[in-house]
């Protein structure tokens, strides 16, 4: 059983007021873009994991864990206990999503995992988890593995799991700035709370940006551009201030939208036309700013069985 899974950026992260148990509320607007990773799951005598880059991808496995840390084992357990089946399957994941990149690889993993072990231990016509009861499973494994599931763009709230799929036209272009070295999600929220405290700011509620759904449903390319927004673009510059220098020659070659990705460190940046895409890439890759330079288009479904 094979799944390909998307990974996402998002095009608005609001972050609201930090809650009792830890989380923030957000207004999460994610994109799925076409960056996949695979996960295949086998039959076996136990549940096991195995890891690789993808073929001529150059992401870093090495941080990676292949034991029970791994979100993909954390998702099967998860569906075997839910079945109420033994937790036996061989899990391969090839990655080329970057790992600890804000493009949400992980979950991604833990996302396919969940759709792969379900349809390998439940065989019947009528299978007895639906696609939504995996959505709602995502997110007992974090914030960002319901989206992984749906996929396309969607609009989350509360932590960023409940979502509401969103409206958009056509195809945009995105050129993606790969990192060396990862950031961590947590210490971005927790630089985020630091630098409000410091400046002495209040987080406000967040609310939906109404420019960036009209530009999502009219196909705007250069509004969607101008409406991408992300409160922890300010925590991950302020622990990788060399990502500014990626965002300005981002600028510079004529994107229309460049933002950091969730909690970075990985940049993106908006194109035009898919031609544009093309030049952006190039001139990107000419600067040599970043470890790699990728391209993708969005909206894109989320884990699929091939
Ligand atoms: C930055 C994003 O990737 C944007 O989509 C997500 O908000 C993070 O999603 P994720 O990696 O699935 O995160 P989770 O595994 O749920 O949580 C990891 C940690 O991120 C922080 N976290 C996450 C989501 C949220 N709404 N508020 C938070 O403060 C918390 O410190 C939490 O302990
Ligand atoms: N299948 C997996 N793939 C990648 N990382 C994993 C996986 N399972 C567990 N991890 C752990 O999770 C950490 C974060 O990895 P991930 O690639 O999901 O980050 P991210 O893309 O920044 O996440 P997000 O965008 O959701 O905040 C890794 O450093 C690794 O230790």
């Amino acid at each position: 059983m094979s799944v390909r899974v998307p990974a996402k950026v998002n095009l608005q992260l609001s972050v609201g007021p930090i809650r009792d148990d830890g989380y923030h509320d957000l207004v999460n607007v994610f994109h799925a873009v076409s960056l996949f990773d695979q996960v295949t799951a086998q039959h076996a005598p136990r549940l096991e994991v195995r890891v690789k880059a993808a073929p001529y991808s150059r992401v870093a496995v090495d941080d990676v864990p292949v034991d029970e840390g791994n979100l993909a084992a954390k998702a099967a357990r998860l569906v075997a206990a839910r079945l109420g089946v033994e937790p036996g399957a061989a899990i391969r994941i090839r990655k080329a999503i970057p790992v600890a990149g804000g493009m949400a690889g992980g979950s991604a993993d833990a996302a396919a995992a969940l759709v792969a072990c379900a349809r390998l231990w439940d065989d019947r016509d009528r299978p007895v988890l639906t696609r939504d009861d995996l959505v709602e499973l995502g997110a007992e494994l974090g914030s960002d593995v319901p989206f992984a599931v749906l996929g396309g763009t969607a609009v989350g709230v509360g932590r960023g799991e409940r979502l509401t799929s969103a409206l958009t036209r056509g195809t945009f272009h995105w050129v993606f700035a790969t990192a060396d070295g990862g950031l961590s999600t947590p210490a971005v929220y927790a630089e985020c709370d630091r630098l409000r405290e410091i400046r002495g700011e209040a987080a406000a509620p967040p609310v939906v940006s109404e420019a960036l759904m009209t530009a999502l449903a009219t196909g705007d390319a250069k509004g969607l551009g101008a409406a991408l927004t992300n409160d922890l673009q300010a925590p991950a510059l302020a622990l990788r201030p060399s990502l500014e220098r990626v965002l300005d020659a981002g600028h510079d070659f004529g994107a229309v939208g460049a933002l950091v990705s969730g909690s970075g460190p990985t940049c993106a940046f908006l194109a035009e036309t898919e031609e544009d895409a093309g030049d952006l890439a190039q001139a990107l890759d000419g600067a040599g700013v970043a470890r790699q330079i990728l391209r993708a288009q969005g909206p894109v479904p989320g884990a699929t069985v091939v």
